[in-house]
């Protein structure tokens, strides 16, 4: 049960550079045998602190009390004007839309490309246009799928008096909408109180924007920062009272240092706010300017911002929490003596029970109770987990 990110963006923002920095693993983070699993589709990871420092423990499984836990990114090719109606590779863009949980919108903030992509003087395009683009392609494709059913839909709703919410969370099932999302985009437009036959196009648009903010939530990866006249940065991070979240950073300079870390040339790890070279005898002037010059970015942004934004989709937008099962409570081990074996995003509200049926149907069936190893409390199958928790868990299996 992987969680599954969109990256999205019009051609030339940088999206290949993000897919490709964001994808590209080194060795001691890596416990993935592929990076890439098909030529879109790569394995990344969000980044959290490992309860192993805190607890004084030798943890193979992190980077110096950081922990890497994959999650899935898809990079979305197509989005071009009109391709919700099957334009350029529409088709294949919205498909790869509907399997995410949420997406990583990259967008040009320097303002160099057009809508299209093209390239134009820095700061001669308005960004913020790029973000009303994808908003609009996503909602016609759902007000396209929502139109072309509507009789259909109207029958369903009146012979079989089947709860309209039901109808609706049916209809966008492949999208990941269920009957929730759609009850509060319902309730929001007020539409839960008018007969389905009676709504008018503007009301099925509006409904169709608010069910893909409740099902595709956004973070917007302001991409060349590094280069971006300060004013877009600005007016892009104005966005953030109207509910946005954006998320300044350079892609270039990420693959840069993963690729520097890579080689042996730097020490930094994906999120880290700064980096230390490691021989610099070995670099010439011209890799050293760039380097400090890389350097001045992370200073004044808190790193690149590529693994801000993985991390502000999972443990922001879409409420995950880690959890870390272990089989010996004394340990924090497996049956082996691993120490920490495994670290699982849950959703938060899950509760004991949930992490016993995510480490085995069987163990989920068969859950007696847990234990928080910190504590070695026990804890009862409805017990919510909270973020970092540690827990044994006991079954009769
Ligand atoms: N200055 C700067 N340039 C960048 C950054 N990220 C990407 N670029 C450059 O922007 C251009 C486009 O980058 P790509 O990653 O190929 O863009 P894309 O969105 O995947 O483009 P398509 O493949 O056409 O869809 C390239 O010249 C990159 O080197 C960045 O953070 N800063």
């Amino acid at each position: 049960m992987s969680i599954l990110i969109a990256l999205a963006g019009k051609p030339n923002c940088g999206k290949s550079t993000f897919f490709k920095a964001a994808t590209l693993a080194d060795v001691e983070i890596a416990n993935y045998p592929f990076t890439t699993i098909k030529p879109n589709l790569g394995v990344s990871y969000v980044r959290a602190k490992c309860p192993c420092k805190e607890l004084h423990l030798t943890c193979p499984k992190c980077s110096d009390g950081e922990r890497f836990i994959a999650v899935e990114l898809l990079d979305v090719a197509g989005l071009v004007p009109e391709a919700h109606k099957g334009k350029g590779l529409g088709n294949a863009f919205l498909d790869d839309m509907r399997q995410a949980q949420a997406i990583i919108h990259v967008i040009d903030a320097s303002g160099g490309t057009d809508i299209e992509g093209n390239v134009v003087p820095v700061g001669t395009h308005d960004p913020l246009d790029d973000i009303k683009f994808l908003e609009t392609e996503i909602t016609m494709w759902m007000f396209g799928i929502l139109h072309k059913n509507w009789v259909k839909l109207s029958r369903k709703a009146s012979a079989s008096g089947e709860k309209i919410e039901d109808v609706i969370a049916e209809q966008f099932a492949g999208l990941g909408i269920d009957n929730v999302m759609a009850k509060q985009a319902l309730l929001e437009t007020g539409l839960v109180d008018k007969h389905i036959v009676n709504w008018t196009e503007p009301e099925m648009i509006e409904l169709s924007d608010l069910l893909r903010k409740i099902s595709k939530p956004l973070v917007i990866a302001a991409n060349k920062a590094d280069i971006a006249p300060p004013q877009n940065l600005e007016k892009l991070k104005g966005l953030e009272k109207d509910g946005y979240r954006v998320i300044a950073c350079s892609a270039g300079i990420e693959l840069a240092l993963r690729n520097a870390a890579s080689h042996g040339f730097i020490q930094y790890l994906p999120g880290d706010k700064d980096f230390t070279i490691k021989n610099p005898e070995k670099l010439n002037p011209a890799q050293k300017g760039a380097l400090e010059k890389m350097r001045e970015f992370l200073k004044k942004n808190d790193g690149t911002g590529i693994q801000k934004c993985l991390n502000e989709v999972v443990f922001g937008l879409l409420g995950y929490i880690v959890a870390y099962p272990v089989e010996d409570e004394s340990k924090f081990t497996d049956k082996s003596g691993n120490v920490l074996p495994d670290a699982f995003l849950i959703k938060k509200g899950s509760t004991a029970r949930d992490l016993a049926f995510r480490v085995h149907t069987q163990i989920g069936e068969s859950f007696l109770f847990g234990i928080n190893a910190r504590t070695k409390m026990r804890l009862g199958d409805k017990y919510e987990l909270q973020d970092n928790d540690i827990i044994k868990i006991t079954s009769t299996k």
